[in-house]
């Protein structure tokens, strides 16, 4: 699986504010970058509490993209995905409308009515749980690439996106830094968890570019 990071910071690094509600730190040219990225995805992957957080639909903006993908012999829309042990993700939430196939990787301690109920609202469910209760994320890619997905991008939030660099999972990270301060010493970071103390993950920087009244940091992992 080829796993692509792509998220939005303030200048202090945060996703958002300590009210853990969306923030819109992207422009118009990065947010139609995002929608770029994701149209060259086969999945595009969050953790539930972006989910419970944002409510994201996780769809291509563009119809013209979204017209290359099926020229493509592709779905419209890449798949949607997401990282919910428990199976909190609201039967309601927009990831399971009819846009795109949505999987939710869930450990074998969710709740089997909930799954039910989530199967009924339209989720196909992956059982990846790991040794701490959460999802696998190794385990949940080997799954997701028997049905073909190859290319997963990852939209957050900052638990998930820290449990993939510990997982070492991580190929590319595209960020854009927004001219703005958030603060907040609760406010969620680009990777969150339980944070590292020695062995810190790596990157190469690849690429710097103004976007916007900010700048997309590019890094290969
Ligand atoms: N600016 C941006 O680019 C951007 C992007 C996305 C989100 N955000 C913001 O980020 C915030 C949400 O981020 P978040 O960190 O709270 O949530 P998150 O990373 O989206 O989701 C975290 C949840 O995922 C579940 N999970 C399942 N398996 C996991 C694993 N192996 N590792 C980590 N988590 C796992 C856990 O819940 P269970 O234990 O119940 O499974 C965990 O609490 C919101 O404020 C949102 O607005 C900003
Ligand atoms: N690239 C980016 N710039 C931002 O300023 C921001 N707040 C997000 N946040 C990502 C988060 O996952 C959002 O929930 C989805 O970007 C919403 O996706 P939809 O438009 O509903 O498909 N992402």
């Amino acid at each position: 699986m080829y796993v692509h990071v792509n998220a939005a910071v303030s200048v202090d690094g945060k996703l958002s504010s300590r009210r853990r509600d969306q923030v819109t730190i992207s422009g118009d040219a990065d947010f139609d970058r995002v929608d770029r990225v994701r149209a060259d995805a086969d999945a595009v992957l969050v953790g539930v509490g972006t989910v419970l957080a944002d409510d994201p639909h996780l769809t291509v903006d563009d119809a013209d993209r979204r017209d290359r993908r099926r020229r493509d012999g592709r779905d419209g829309n890449p798949a949607r995905v997401v990282a919910d042990s428990r199976a909190r993700t609201p039967t309601d939430a927009r990831v399971l409308d009819d846009a795109a196939t949505t999987y939710l990787l869930v450990s074998d301690r969710a709740d089997p009515a909930r799954l039910d109920a989530l199967r009924d609202a339209g989720a196909e469910i992956v059982v990846a749980g790991g040794d701490d209760g959460r999802v696998d994320f190794a385990a949940a890619f080997d799954a997701l690439a028997v049905d073909g997905v190859e290319r997963t991008m990852v939209e957050g939030g900052g638990e998930v996106i820290f449990s993939l660099f510990e997982a070492g999972l991580v190929d590319e990270l595209t960020l854009y830094v927004g001219s703005l301060v958030v603060g907040g010493r609760e406010a969620p970071t680009l990777a969150d968890g339980e944070g590292f103390v020695d062995d810190f993950p790596r990157l190469e920087l690849v690429g710097v570019e103004r976007v916007d009244d900010g700048v997309l940091l590019s890094y290969e992992g």
